[in-house]
C-alpha cells in the first residue's frame, strides 16, 4: 500500500532546476505558481529532500486564502502533511517547513541519525525511522499511506527524485520548462543521483499533456507500469 506519487518541478530550457550554487531561482511565472498552489492544495502530503530544505528553506505551505479555506471546509488542515527525507536528521528545528503554517510534519530519518538531533526534531514533527543508513523510500511510502496520504506531491530536489524513480515509486512527472538557460555541468537536474545505465532500467513515460503556461511549457508524463 502506497500513495499515488507525482513529482512537480520547474526547470530551465536547458534542463536545470537550480544554479551550480544550488541557490533557489525563479523559473516559473505567476500562472505556474498558481497551478502549483492548486495541485499542492489537492494533495494529502508534500515531500522534499533535505538538500532542498538546506538550499531553499521552503515552507511548502498552500498560499491562496481561498484554497486554504476550501481545505478547511473539507475538514483538512490548511496545508498538506509536509514530509522531509533526511537520513541523518540534519533538518534545522528552525526550518520554515517545521515552523511556518499549521499542520502536521513528518521527518523521515534512518537508524543512523544522531539521537540528540532526532530528539530536537521530535519537538516540531513526527520523526519516522525507516531504513538503517539511508531512508528506505518504499517503507516511508507505506508509513505515509497508514497516515492517510493517498496523493503525495514531490517537489524535489534531483537526488530525491532520482531515488524515487530508482525505487519504482513515481506515478506521474509534471515538468514546467521555463524560458531561461541556467547552464553548468554541476547545476542540479530533475533526476540526479547515480543515474541509470542499462536502457532496460529506464522508466518509460507516456506523454499525457502539453500546455503553454506563462512563457514556457508544461509537460505531464505518466509512468508506464512494467509489463
Ligand atoms: N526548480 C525546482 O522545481 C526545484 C529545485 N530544487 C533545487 O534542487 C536542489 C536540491 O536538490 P538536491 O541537492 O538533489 O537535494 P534533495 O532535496 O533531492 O535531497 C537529497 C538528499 O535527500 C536525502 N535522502 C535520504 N534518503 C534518500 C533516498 N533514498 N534517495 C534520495 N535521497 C535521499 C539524502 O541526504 P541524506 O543522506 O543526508 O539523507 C540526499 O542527499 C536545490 O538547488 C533546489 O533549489 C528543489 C526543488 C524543486
Ligand atoms: N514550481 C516551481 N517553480 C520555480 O520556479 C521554483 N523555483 C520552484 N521551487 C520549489 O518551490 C519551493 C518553494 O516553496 P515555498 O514557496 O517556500 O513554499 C522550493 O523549495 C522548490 O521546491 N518550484
Amino acid at each position: 500500500m502506497r500513495p499515488y506519487v507525482f513529482v512537480n518541478l520547474a526547470m530551465s530550457a536547458d534542463g536545470k532546476i537550480s544554479t551550480r550554487e544550488r541557490r533557489q531561482v525563479k523559473i516559473s511565472g505567476a500562472d505556474d505558481f498558481k497551478r502549483v498552489d492548486e495541485i499542492k492544495a489537492g494533495s494529502d502530503g508534500i515531500m522534499v529532500g533535505i538538500g532542498t530544505v538546506m538550499a531553499d528553506d521552503p515552507s511548502l505551505t498552500v498560499k491562496s486564502p481561498e484554497l486554504k479555506a476550501a481545505r478547511r471546509a473539507r475538514g483538512e488542515d490548511e496545508h498538506p502533511l509536509r514530509v522531509v527525507v533526511d537520513s541523518m536528521a540534519r533538518t534545522s528545528p528552525d526550518a520554515d517547513i517545521l515552523c511556518k503554517g499549521a499542520g502536521q510534519r513528518v521527518v523521515a530519518v534512518s537508524a543512523a541519525a544522531p539521537a540528540g538531533r532526532v530528539e530536537a526534531l521530535r519537538e516540531k514533527a513526527e520523526v519516522v525511522v525507516v531504513g538503517e543508513k539511508g531512508v528506505d523510500l518504499t517503507l516511508l511510502m507505506h508509513e505515509l499511506a497508514t497516515r492517510g496520504v493517498k496523493r503525495l506531491m514531490v517537489e524535489g530536489g534531483g537526488t530525491l527524485i532520482w531515488g524515487l524513480f530508482k525505487a519504482g515509486l513515481v506515478d506521474e512527472l509534471i515538468t514546467y520548462i521555463g524560458s531561461t538557460v541556467i547552464g553548468g555541468v554541476d547545476a542540479p537536474t530533475p533526476a540526479d543521483g547515480e543515474g541509470f545505465v542499462r536502457e532496460d532500467e529506464f522508466p518509460r513515460l507516456e506523454l499525457a499533456g502539453v500546455e503553454r503556461v506563462d512563457d514556457g511549457v508544461l509537460l505531464r508524463w505518466v509512468v508506464k507500469k512494467e509489463e
